[in-house]
């Protein structure tokens, strides 16, 4: 259902866009995802392209931070061993200069979220309150078959309770480019297949519910990333970090005191 023609100001887009929102609803506590196509519509979706590019083209992104830690080394890039990731990213909040369309959409992905949050009958969507997210991650997969391996965004409780992607690849074939993002492929769950279609939101639980990879892609594969937080879960989570950092500070504190003073 696109949002696209809503005018939001006519009757009619306010039922479409209840229809949207019941339909994630429905999918999230059904399946654990949901996916939305034609999500802003052709001339959104290309203002959104066409700025990624730009920002791509000055250099704005870095390559994807690896799993295994990075050697600091000047060689590091060429020396980093079998690569864990392809993918090159930046972040952008959305009122940085040349970044207003990256912003609308995170607006518009705000406004959908905290609508289903806060509808009735709206089941595991319901347990949380969703008052914040992350910046916009902005991600390049160059091609030439880069990937990125299986793994959850938050295995650890880190407070983020829904992953948004939005993507931006017009005419994606994925029997061509590959590229897909592949959910759930551990035994005994229902796989999700999702080819990273222009004008594509796809919302699914961050935590272990949710595995996933994408696979190698041989085209350029732009995707946008915000993860939402549940207050309740991000404020023990900073909570267990401020209280680890004490320990570590007290420590190592102790530890100074116990050597002998190496700077002399
Ligand atoms: C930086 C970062 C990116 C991603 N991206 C994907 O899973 C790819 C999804 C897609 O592009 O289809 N996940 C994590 C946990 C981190 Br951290
Ligand atoms: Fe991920």
């Amino acid at each position: 259902i696109g949002l696209a023609d809503a005018s939001f100001m006519g009757s009619g887009s306010e039922r479409r866009y209840e229809d949207l929102c019941r339909n994630i609803i429905n999918d999230m506590n059904q399946y654990g995802l949901s996916v939305v196509d034609d999500f802003l519509g052709m001339e959104k979706g290309l203002k959104i392209l066409n700025e990624v590019r730009s920002m791509y083209n000055a250099g704005a992104f870095q390559d994807g931070q690896v799993a295994s830690n990075m050697r600091t080394d000047a060689q590091s890039s060429t020396v980093r061993g079998d690569k864990i990731r392809g993918d090159k990213i930046t972040w952008v909040g959305g009122n940085e200069p040349g970044c207003s369309n990256v912003g609308y959409l995170t607006n518009q992905i705000d406004s959908v979220v905290y609508r289903v949050n806060t509808m009735k009958d709206n089941g595991i969507l319901g347990n949380y309150h969703i008052r914040e997210r992350t910046r916009a991650m902005v991600a390049c997969y160059p091609g030439s078959g880069t990937h990125y391996v299986m793994h959850v965004d938050n295995p650890n409780k880190d407070g983020r309770v829904i992953t948004a992607i939005y993507y931006l690849n017009i005419d994606w074939d994925a029997k061509e480019s590959g590229g897909i993002l592949r959910i759930r492929p551990t035994p005994g769950t229902t796989m999700a297949d999702v080819e990273p279609k222009f004008d594509r939101l796809i919302f699914f639980w961050s935590d272990i519910r949710n595995p996933h990879e994408v696979q190698p892609a041989h085209r350029t594969r732009y995707a946008i990333t915000v993860w939402y937080f549940d207050a309740k879960e991000r404020e023990e989570a900073l909570n267990r970090a401020k209280l680890e950092t004490s320990k570590t500070n007290n420590a190592s504190a102790i530890a100074q005191q116990a050597e002998p003073d190496s700077t002399t």
